[in-house]
């Protein structure tokens, strides 16, 4: 059942701006938006179940995100989250402020843009600019490999959701997808952020003050489809559906959702199955996040694979929200760290040479799955060259 939900951590923006350090005791509770969607409520989405395969599942911290309200919370949850991006490149949060009700909206409405949303309609609402992920990807964007392309769908909406309009089944919905972007904004981007900030010894709202919510960008949430693909797909890329890869941006919130394929290459050179957590988010660092933190939080290498036998058949749907700083900020390290003087910068190019980062996210996605690339020196790596940066691709 849809219902007007009561979000106790959705609040006015306003807030935000004057009192940054304001704890969640402190904010003033508004419902959140919506109102009652009656007619208009989408299919349920039905999670699948679990598999019952015995993975070889990466171990990952769990970060309570609402210990995150006092200093003292802070200063505790820092030294685990900055343990758990250096070590393993993936967290889960919990406790982010959205119920179980909330989450399995959202994925409904995931959903609905893929199945409720005729082909036609698709195509009038597909991305225009190769630069950009706006709108929806079909499938067959991207060479996997032995001539095999994706059969991955997405729609990707610019957290300024009324940006540009959307697809007459999605519109009753718009406000729930904009209080949405507000949330993963503000009650689990911006907490992440200051932790981040404090294990570099730096001022709370450094990164933060990289991520504006008002300035120009690309921070956007993403709904998913995986389709299944054939035996001969599968067996050509060796399973591989999305291939191993850093994302663009700085942080990147993943829904969990219970159909494996996820994994992630761990420091021993293995790819481990990352596991469902009810209504956690899965949180990893992208390629931004080492250009500003100077190589202090490794980008995370991740990929999907084809799901265990048990959920072989199920399309697999998902719930994103891909975080970029804003567009006009320059991807240079914050060297003003005592932590970074310490124990030395990790460049990925001359500053002055250094993408701003609407040159980096606007060269990433022309060339993503669409450019030759070429074996790199380690076994198995490909690599190509963006903005003068290697960016590699592992199988
Ligand atoms: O589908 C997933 O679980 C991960 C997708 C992903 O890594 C991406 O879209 O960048
Ligand atoms: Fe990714």
């Amino acid at each position: 059942m849809f219902k007007c939900i009561y979000n106790p951590f959705s609040y006015p923006l306003s807030l935000h701006f004057k009192a940054p350090l304001m704890t969640i005791e402190a904010l003033r509770p508004v419902a959140s938006a919506g109102g009652s969607l009656g007619e208009s409520e989408p299919p349920a989405y039905v999670a699948p179940a679990m598999t019952k395969e015995n993975l070889d599942y990466a171990d990952l911290a769990i970060i309570d995100l609402s210990k995150a309200n006092t200093p003292a919370g802070r200063a505790e949850l820092a030294v685990e989250l900055c343990d758990a991006m250096k070590t393993k490149g993936f967290f889960y949060a919990i406790n982010h402020g959205y119920t179980q009700e909330q989450t399995n909206q959202m994925f409904s409405i995931s959903q609905l843009a893929f199945d409720g949303v005729s082909d036609e309609e698709k195509v009038q609402y597909e991305g225009t600019s190769p630069t950009v992920y706006e709108g929806y990807k079909p499938k067959q964007t991207w060479h996997i490999d032995h001539g095999v392309r994706d059969q991955i769908e997405h729609y990707n909406i610019n957290r300024h959701v009324e940006r540009v309009p959307q697809p007459q089944a999605l519109r009753p919905f718009v406000p729930l997808m904009e209080a949405f972007a507000k949330h993963n904004f503000f009650n689990i981007l911006h907490p992440v952020l200051r932790l981040l900030a404090i294990g570099l010894e730096l001022p709370e709202d450094t990164l933060i003050k990289d991520h504006d919510w008002d300035g120009e960008g690309f921070t956007t949430i993403r709904f998913m489809k995986y389709h299944p693909r054939s035996t001969d797909e599968e067996e050509k890329t060796k399973n591989v559906w999305l291939k191993g890869h850093t994302d663009f941006g700085s942080i990147t919130i993943l829904w969990s959702q219970p159909v494996a394929g996820l994994q992630i290459l761990s420091p021993d050179g293995k790819w481990r199955w990352v596991r469902h957590m009810e209504n956690a988010v899965v949180i990893n660092a992208g390629d931004a996040l080492e250009f500003l933190c100077g190589g202090y939080y490794p980008p995370t290498r991740h990929r999907v694979i084809q799901p265990p036998s048990d959920q072989a058949n199920i399309p697999r749907y998902g719930l994103f929200f891909f975080v970029m700083p804003n567009d006009n900020v320059k991807l240079i390290p914050h060297e003003e760290s005592p932590v970074l003087q310490k124990q030395g910068v990790h460049r990925l190019c001359d500053p002055k040479d250094a993408p701003r980062m609407e040159d980096w996210r606007k060269e990433r996605t022309k060339s993503y799955g669409k450019v030759e690339l070429k074996m790199g020196k380690e076994k198995g790596v490909e690599e190509e060259i963006v903005s003068g940066v290697i960016v590699k691709h592992y199988n």
